[in-house]
């Protein structure tokens, strides 16, 4: 058996210890969660149902975590993988899962999340899933460290379950296809060049062809609106589900009888813009000054008269919208963290009639909805929306009505 580290845990299994388990369960995460008289064990890449051969690495205070080594019953809904680092890459968690069981499970997570953090037992609806499974992605950040002795190693993403190591990607089955044939050139060009840095290589797709420096504009069609942004800031980086997407959001904001719209954290533009022919008037807000301009320029590239945008926090949006909160919606987009508690509460106080809250990260819009409730929203569709398929991420679209 291996020398366990030095800090290790020998309580309640050895190191290396193989254990045969039966999966219960997944995580958020995408962990295979079994139980061993009790004690809860993790076993990555190993799917609800599966009896499956585990090797216990580290015990914590409740529970184990493990690699899987074989799988002795598989599941049905086991399918093989496409990628060739699959296991060993942080990218994608699900590619030996089903696509059906992928969105399924996803939608059962915004269920759960529901019940146990905002303690609200709500249907959820059906999860609107990716036209394309793989292929999808139109931005790729792949990443090397500083070469040692001259030699560049790894070029790729983090390896699963590390802060910093690389696994070696030559191709990205959820990318577009044009983003691979690129970092096949970027990969050759980093090792040909004389890097004396790790450094980030972005590759954005768009429909202006394949972009590397992140001040270079990228130019996107959603529906008949364009888009214009600067590559290396935030867009939306599944092209092929978002006019459902944002066609969504829209239908709902429109479906309010509100006159005025709220984009907040609105990026360059993408709800407010898609939305404004069916406004009076839509004000947008966004910290990025960059992505707050494109969305004044991607107002006016439309031909709409109906838009203005505000760089800044989006908390200050409330002091400039000349409009009573029960004639207008707001949407909101914020970034994985949730929206601030200061932004929460000028909206309650503003108290508009409608709030579709879009988010990419369901545990924050779970506390933030229990603070809905409480300033009187009722929640209506649950819609989750898979951006990433293959990967354990999801989006998920709340409608939030203020009771009258
Ligand atoms: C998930 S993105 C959504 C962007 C846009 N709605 C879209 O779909 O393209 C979140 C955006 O919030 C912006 N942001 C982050 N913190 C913010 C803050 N405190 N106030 C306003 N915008 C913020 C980010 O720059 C980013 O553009």
């Amino acid at each position: 058996m291996s020398q366990p580290p030095r800090k290790f845990n020998p309580h309640p299994f050895a190191y290396h210890q193989e254990l045969d388990v039966r999966i219960e369960n997944l995580t958020n995460e995408g962990k295979g969660v079994a139980r061993v008289d009790g004690w809860v064990v993790f076993v990555p890449f190993a799917l609800p149902g599966e009896l499956v051969r585990c090797r216990i690495f580290r015990n914590h205070k409740n529970y184990s975590d493990s690699d899987i080594v074989q799988v002795i019953e598989p599941s049905p809904h086991r399918v093989e993988h496409v990628c060739a680092v699959f296991g060993t890459c942080g990218g994608c968690q699900y590619q030996h899962l089903s696509y059906d069981q992928q969105v399924e499970g996803k939608r059962r997570q915004v269920e759960e999340l529901l019940h146990h953090m905002a303690k609200i037992d709500h249907p959820v609806l059906p999860v609107i899933i990716s036209p394309k499974q793989y292929g999808y992605r139109s931005k790729i950040t792949p990443h090397f460290h500083r070469p040692k002795d001259g030699e560049l190693s790894e070029i790729g993403f983090l390896r699963v379950g590390t802060r910093n190591a690389m696994v070696d990607v030559k191709e990205c089955p959820i990318a577009m296809p044009q983003l691979n044939t690129a970092l096949t050139k970027a990969r050759e060009a980093a090792r040909a060049g004389s890097c004396k840095n790790g450094a980030t290589i972005l590759l954005r797709a768009a429909d202006n062809g394949v972009l590397t420096r992140p001040d270079a504009i990228a130019v996107e069609h959603v529906g008949s609106m364009k888009f214009e942004f600067q590559a290396g800031d935030f867009f939306q980086n599944n092209p092929f589900i978002l006019p459902e997407f944002v066609g969504y959001a829209v239908r709902k904001a429109k479906a309010s009888g509100a006159k005025y719209l709220v984009d907040a954290y609105c990026g360059s533009g993408l709800f407010g813009i898609c939305a404004a022919p069916e406004f009076e008037e839509v004000i947008g807000v966004e910290i990025s000054e960059t992505a707050v301009a494109k969305a004044a320029h991607n107002a006016e590239i439309n031909g709409l008269t109906n838009c203005r945008f505000l760089a800044a926090d989006a908390t200050a949006i409330f002091a400039q919208v000349p409009h009573v909160g029960s004639e207008t919606v707001v949407i909101i987009d914020p970034p994985r963290a949730g929206c601030s508690p200061e932004f929460l509460q000028q909206l309650f106080a503003f108290a508009p009639k409608l709030v579709v809250y879009v988010s990419c990260n369901p545990a924050t819009q779970m506390r933030d909805l229990v603070l809905f409730s409480e300033a009187g929203y009722n929640l209506g569709e649950v819609q989750p929306f898979d951006l990433f398929p293959q990967t354990k991420h999801l989006e998920c679209v709340m409608t939030l009505s203020k009771q009258s």
